[in-house]
């Protein structure tokens, strides 16, 4: 049930934005926390029950309705045309009336009848407005990027200025304002109650036909390209002080189930609120106020991550940790978990804790290290995410972790604090080997689901407080990858994130959803050529990729030798290098990674991920030839 109390701005969300029936809908929206809705005309028109027990069925949810929308195609157009719209609008203000709504949203017209006329348009408006006021009701005007004549901010407040009445204002959408590019910063001068509605949307930068991109595009904000901060601020400057309300048309969304998308919204909207009190004008920062919010963890790198194995893959990964030159260190008080450890670098190899999900070998958990872990567990509360119940005894720490989207286990740590998650460990006797020169966990790689991705880079982002870094596309060999990386300011909290783009049908990788923990190196030739020693079964690459690098960056020979011998791949970009290799996938869908980033190289080395995968097919088809044999 709601956790974050709205003391700033009302926050709403338009019924356009959730799957389901209008009661499905107006549910979601308030278990979320919720303040108020857009009613969208075709969810009334498919409900069965009239506007009046749509209005108590919200005031018992605790929601206002706060627009009604959208009505269509009225203004600047022939007299016929006009008195029909006019009869039409009649029939919306009495449903307004009974559903208890104070502002109608006037899209621009796309109407093949439409006139270039502003002071036409202006005068149907002030009609309109004229009309409402009547009922009581305000005319919100909301320039569509797509309209005929009206596409931009600019040009709705020129007709809204000429249209000249009270009930007349601006309803600006974040989507068409920004998907054209258009420079926001004019709304900085529009009196504050001229503007009526605010809908916030975000969106991935994409070059496409506008109506397109915003039916089947938008993001919640935060989860796209949209500068929506900047926008939120010069808002508020402004002075409206009306709800902070969603309309997003994503075809994800739309089918997807209610509730998460609803939980998603609401944390987008917190989040960026909470952007705004960051770095917005004093006016802002004061509207967009959230009480009682933490602050986002300051994030010290990866305390540990754990690996849930079985019967059958806990060989493997034991046996890829120790060929990695990690030591078994300690071993849990009363848990089958095993600590191994090499520098900064800790895994939990945990044998009671398989993916819940499928029961395969898994990351289950990442663990980041930051100073007050309470705090931080008491911000993702605040921000909806759901706080994992821990079985654990009494002497032993009661960490505190939340669970993000696909079932990863997120647990905030301090490792040397007296009572931490250390202490449930008791030493082994093993003495720590010479080790592979692996010094910290550099990153963790984590496939999501299709429908999930958004809504994870999102809640990575929200409640660790990391900042998403540039999204990324290759084709590999079983389809489209789409990856985007997430880090905290100083690069120690690295996660990066990839989905298979559109995957539907029968056909599929070997490895289904892969997971890996990535490890940092000095010197990762050497480490190489370590492991193979303590007998690490490295992941082969072919030739044909070495042949193509040295012709496509002239490599000295030397390291072109390196490469080749130990199966290591190679990135660049403008800033530093990037080396890398990888062992086989451990179980069903986990494998280790160990990198070197030479200068301030900022990626993953993505482009080499089509390489990685067919070499991981290739391995396990080998392995299962051997094992049949
Ligand atoms: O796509 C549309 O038609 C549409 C309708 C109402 C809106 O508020 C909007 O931004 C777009
Ligand atoms: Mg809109």
């Amino acid at each position: 049930m709601p956790t974050t109390e709205t003391t700033g701005p009302k926050r709403s969300i338009a019924t356009v934005c959730l799957s389901g029936t209008l009661e499905d809908k107006l549910i979601a929206a308030a278990e979320a926390g919720f303040d108020g809705v857009e009613i969208f005309e075709n969810d009334l028109l498919a409900s069965a029950d009239s506007p009046e027990t749509v209005r108590e069925r919200c005031r018992d949810l605790g929601l206002t309705i706060d627009l009604y929308q959208p009505f269509r195609d009225f203004e600047a157009v022939p007299p016929d045309l006009l008195e029909a719209g006019l009869r039409r609008a009649e029939q919306k203000f009495g449903v307004c009336e009974r559903l208890g709504a104070d502002t109608v949203l006037v899209c621009s017209s796309v109407s093949p009848d439409t006139v270039d006329d502003d002071d036409l348009a202006a005068e149907h408006l002030n009609l309109l407005a004229s009309r409402a006021a009547e009922h009581g009701i305000r005319i919100a005007y909301e320039a569509l990027a797509w309209g005929r004549f009206v596409n931009t901010y600019d040009h709705s407040w020129r007709i809204v200025r000429r249209g000249d009445h009270p009930n007349l204002g601006l309803c600006l959408d974040s989507f068409h304002i920004l998907s054209r590019g258009s420079d926001p910063s004019g709304i900085r001068v529009i009196p504050g109650e001229k503007l009526f509605f605010l809908q916030l949307a975000d969106a991935p930068q994409l070059s496409m036909d506008v109506l397109q991109w915003s039916r089947h595009h938008r993001l919640f904000p935060g989860q796209g390209a949209f500068d929506l901060t900047r926008f939120l601020d010069l808002v508020l400057t402004a002075g409206y002080d009306g709800p902070l309300s969603l309309e997003v048309f994503n075809d994800v969304f739309r089918q997807s189930e209610p509730h998460q998308s609803a939980i998603d919204a609401l944390r987008s909207l917190v989040t960026l609120q909470e952007s705004v009190t960051r770095g917005g004008s004093e006016r802002a920062r004061a509207r967009a106020r959230i009480e009682d919010l933490p602050a986002p963890p300051r994030t010290e790198g990866f305390a540990f991550t754990e690996i849930g194995v079985d019967d059958r893959s806990e060989a493997d990964v034991v046996g890829a940790l120790a060929g990695l030159g990690f030591t078994h260190t300690a071993q849990h008080r009363s848990k089958p978990v095993q600590l191994w450890e090499q520098g900064e670098a800790r895994i939990l190899v945990n044998a009671s804790a398989d993916d819940p999900a499928t029961g395969e070998t898994a990351v289950t958990a990442l663990a980041v290290e930051n100073a007050d872990p309470t705090a931080s567990a008491h911000r993702a509360e605040r921000l909806l995410a759901p706080i994992l119940p821990r079985e654990h005894r009494a002497d032993e720490a009661d960490l505190a972790s939340v669970t993000a989207p696909n079932g990863t286990a997120v647990f905030f740590c301090r490792t040397d604090a007296r009572e931490g998650w250390l202490h449930d460990f008791s030493p082994t006797p093993n003495p720590a080997g010479p080790g592979t020169g692996l010094r910290a966990i550099d990153h963790v790689g984590l496939t999501q689901p299709f429908d999930h991705f958004d809504g994870a880079a999102l809640f990575y982002r929200s409640i660790l407080g990391l900042q998403p870094e540039a999204p990324a596309e290759v084709a590999a060999p079983f389809g489209l990858i789409r990856s985007l990386s997430i880090a905290d300011a100083a690069k120690r909290v690295r996660i990066a994130l990839s989905v298979s783009v559109l995957r539907r049908g029968e056909w599929s990788p070997e490895v289904r959803d892969p997971q890996h923990i990535a490890f940092a190196s000095q010197d990762v030739i050497a480490s190489a050529a370590k492991a193979r020693d303590l007998g690490l079964d490295l992941l082969e690459i072919p030739a044909n990729y070495h042949d193509d690098l040295e012709a496509r960056f002239a490599l000295p020979t030397r390291l072109m030798d390196d490469l080749r011998e130990h199966s290591l791949m190679y990135d660049r970009d403008e800033d530093g290098e990037f080396l890398h290799f990888y062992t086989p996938v451990l179980g069903s869908r986990v494998f280790l990674e160990v990198v070197q980033r030479i200068g301030a190289y900022a990626g993953y080395g993505m482009v080499n991920a089509p390489i990685r995968m067919a070499a991981h097919r290739r391995h396990r088809r080998a392995d299962r030839l051997e094992r049949d044999a």
